[in-house]
């Protein structure tokens, strides 16, 4: 980042102009995630005047800023900051007594504190704010109450529409009544020119009434798809459904809710009260005639329950199947090295097939309904047609009703049952699905997440990385006990090595550890809080977690290496990954730090993916550090500078907790606990226990010169030999 002399960058103009970077910066500087698209939603400028952040937040939607004190104390700070002479910036901190350092878009630059400058926080929204709305239909409905001025607009334009409706059907009254009977073509160009007046009208009545539904829509699409991104991310690790793509499939959901709001055949719903004044209009002009739309309208909406009643239960089959379907389609591509490797193809090929017939056999039903009523719909229609052309003749006979009266109720009766009945059923098809999609997402909202919805969590000023586990049980999916902790404890600034047999379950409990898993029963706490009650924010600025596989996402090297941190600048970026060697990659590519990882954090080798984890961590400078066989895929060279850089950056207050089946990454802890079948084995100084493990009397030196564990009394299938496999390394 350059530091430009004071005055240069921080002038009116340039940098007022682009308030929205200087908040996207602020956000990124406090580790927030805006909305994507955010920007768009701003329509026009903002301006740059004293007021402008405040009218943006109101634009946004967003709490209206917070003025701080005029001269901030160090803790309220970064903050924007706004004078009249220079615009906005960031003030960053204090740099002296009277000395800020102020950040623009690109710039940094020190400035003297002056009495016209005005500081602000933002309170950034937070898309989880309807946590405690429980059901998926309430936060539809919701978001479609909070636009009731567009939707009072479009009935407004309905009930226009359906008048218009009534006056086409006149038309044709009037011209057999009047016109033809007596030749009399200047009342029929008259009426023509009105009419066709009309037709212009409602013709731009229903476009209006389409184009600011389908912009409704748009903004309803932003608002309960970030809600429930941000939920299903924040479900727990151990409570998500079995398959990635099934949960994918489910977020899909929302577009069987969204086609269902946006759809005309809605509309229909606005229809159906003035279908009882064409009754009444029907009444009027044909008497009795009015008897078939009577009794065929109740008839249609029992046909539509018994409908919508027949296809419920092959909605939630036919959905349930296709997610899965949809879920397998994910795996296979997300696999599919191993798919090809083990000439698997055929298998997928197998469960895809069966899957595609289990859609076909569930979705059978609900076409098979809906065909079904469609010609009963039809045939109904024609039935009431025919109806009214034979009560209404008898009508037109006896004297009581005119043959252009007969013809306008005609069209009338056609206007109460033709949209109405032939749009019926697919609508009804589509409300079947979409409540089936509303269940699935009431599922996710159910799902228990990292924090309770709508707690803030526990803030605390200062959080020791001392760690308790006590009288802990867990069981993935809460089936077969996993993992048994009666007591554990880490003090502050302890180094930890966990090892253990393959399945001996340190990796659960390193990721319990991280707070990523919930125990179901006992209790976790970090710096002597329950783990599940510190605020997310808080709870990850203080712990880092490096997996045993570190998976990268779609974006820039630089992106997967800052992710939820402030950007320290590019220098310290490129200082800490000379440190770890990943600066070995970002010299050898010409887009450096810009180098784009692909869909799936395909692109870089499986090392490589750990340096740039272990980078970040180093960026990240936790105090609790779990690591996670941080070294398993990296030669002997890298992994002693690994090891050399993450020592150095260890302050004597961070504790270190390492899973490990290598012997030379145990020179880096003091303590050794020993894992076997879900419960601690052994735990003590890293030479006694090892020492003890020894003494057990079988540990041999194996010839590759990896020490192994025995499999002595004691130590269950499930200890540190299983498989054969336990820890070693050049000892
Ligand atoms: N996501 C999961 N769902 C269900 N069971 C799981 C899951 N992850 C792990 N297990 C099971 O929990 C047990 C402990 O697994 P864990 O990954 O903690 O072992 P580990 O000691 O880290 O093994 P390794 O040395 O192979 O990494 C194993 O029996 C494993 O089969």
């Amino acid at each position: 980042m350059p530091v430009a002399a004071a005055g240069t960058a921080w002038r009116a103009g340039r940098m007022a102009e682009r308030l929205t970077d200087i908040v996207a910066e602020f956000a990124r500087l406090l580790g927030v995630q805006l909305a994507p698209g955010w920007r768009d939603r701003l329509g026009g400028a903002t301006g740059s005047d004293r007021e402008a952040l405040a009218r943006m937040c109101g634009d946004l939607g967003w709490e209206p800023p917070q003025v701080l004190d005029r001269r901030p104390r160090a803790h309220a700070l970064p903050a924007i900051v706004y004078s009249e002479d220079s615009g906005w910036g960031i003030a960053e901190s204090w740099e002296g007594p009277d000395l800020l350092r102020i950040r623009a878009t690109g710039a940094v630059e020190t400035r003297p504190w002056d009495e016209g400058m005005r500081f602000f926080r933002l309170q950034f929204p937070d898309a989880m704010r309807r946590g405690h709305e429980r059901s998926a239909s309430r936060i539809f409905r919701d978001a479609l109450l909070q636009r009731r001025g567009a939707i009072a607009t479009a009935l407004v334009a309905t009930a226009v529409v359906n008048l218009i409706a009534l006056a086409t059907s006149l038309y044709s009254m009037q011209v057999y009544d009047r016109v033809i009977p007596r030749a009399g073509f200047s009342t029929l160009w008259v009426l023509t020119v009105g009419v066709l007046f009309a037709l212009l009208l409602d013709f731009l009545l229903r476009m209006t009434r389409a184009l600011l539904m389908e912009r409704e829509a748009g903004d309803i699409d932003t608002e309960v798809s970030e809600f429930f991104f941000a939920r299903a991310q924040a479900v727990r690790l151990d409570a998500r459904p079995g398959g990635v793509g099934t949960m994918a499939a489910q977020m899909r959901g929302l577009e069987q809710v969204r086609a269902l709001y946006s759809s005309a055949s809605l509309f229909l719903l606005a229809d159906l009260p003035f279908a009882l004044l064409f009754l009444v209009v029907i009444y009027l002009l044909g008497g009795y005639v009015v008897l078939v739309p009577l009794i065929l309208f109740p008839i249609s909406l029992l046909l539509a329950f018994f409908l919508a009643r027949g296809i419920r239960t092959a909605t939630e089959a036919a959905q349930a199947t296709g997610n899965r379907k949809n879920g397998l389609l994910v795996e296979s591509f997300d696999a599919a090295e191993t798919v090809k490797a083990n000439r698997g193809g055929w298998y997928m090929l197998a469960r895809w097939n069966g899957l595609i017939e289990a859609v076909l056999a569930s979705e059978q039903p609900v076409r098979r309904w809906s065909a079904i009523a469609q010609s009963v719909f039809a045939t109904l229609q024609q039935m009431a047609y025919v109806a009214i052309i034979a009560l209404g003749a008898v009508r037109v006979a006896e004297g009581d009703l005119t043959t252009g009266g007969l013809v306008a109720v005609a069209i009338i009766a056609g206007r109460v049952n033709g949209p109405l009945i032939a749009q019926l059923p697919s609508l009804i098809v589509q409300w079947g699905y979409a409540r089936s999609s509303l269940r699935v997402l009431d599922g996710i909202l159910q799902s228990p997440l990292d924090h309770p919805a709508g707690s803030a969590g526990l803030r605390p000023d200062h959080l020791k990385p001392a760690l308790r586990f006590d009288r802990v049980d867990f069981a993935y999916g809460g089936i077969k006990e996993t993992l048994h902790i009666p007591a554990l404890e880490i003090s502050a600034g302890e180094r930890v090595g966990l090892i253990g047999g393959i399945g001996s379950g340190k990796s659960t409990l390193l990721r319990m550890m991280a707070g990523l898993y919930a125990p179901q029963r006992g209790i976790v706490t970090l710096g002597g809080l329950d783990m599940g009650q510190v605020a997310e924010d808080v709870l990850r600025a203080h712990v880092a977690y490096l997996p045993q596989d570190v998976r990268l996402v779609n974006g820039t090297l630089r992106d997967n290496l800052l992710m939820g941190l402030a950007d320290p600048g590019d220098e310290t970026v490129l200082k800490i990954a000379a440190r770890t060697g990943l600066n070995d990659l970002i010299a050898a590519h010409p887009l450096g730090l810009d180098l784009m990882i692909a869909e799936g954090g395909k692109g870089l080798s499986g090392g490589q993916r750990t340096l740039t984890g272990l980078t970040r961590m180093l960026l990240a400078e936790p105090s609790l550090w779990l690591l996670d066989e941080p070294t398993a895929n990296l030669d002997t060279g890298t992994e002693a500078a690994v090891m050399k850089a993450l020592a150095a950056r260890l302050s004597a207050e961070s504790t270190l907790v390492l899973v490990t089946h290598k012997m030379a990454l145990l020179s880096m802890v003091d303590r050794v606990i020993v894992m076997a079948g879900g419960r601690v084995l052994d735990d003590g100084p890293r030479d006694e226990v090892i020492a003890r493990l020894q003494a057990q009397g079988a540990a041999r030196v194996a010839p590759s010169g990896a020490v192994q564990a025995p499999r002595a009394s004691g130590i269950t299938a499930g200890g540190i030999t299983a498989g054969g496999a336990g820890f070693r390394g050049a000892a």
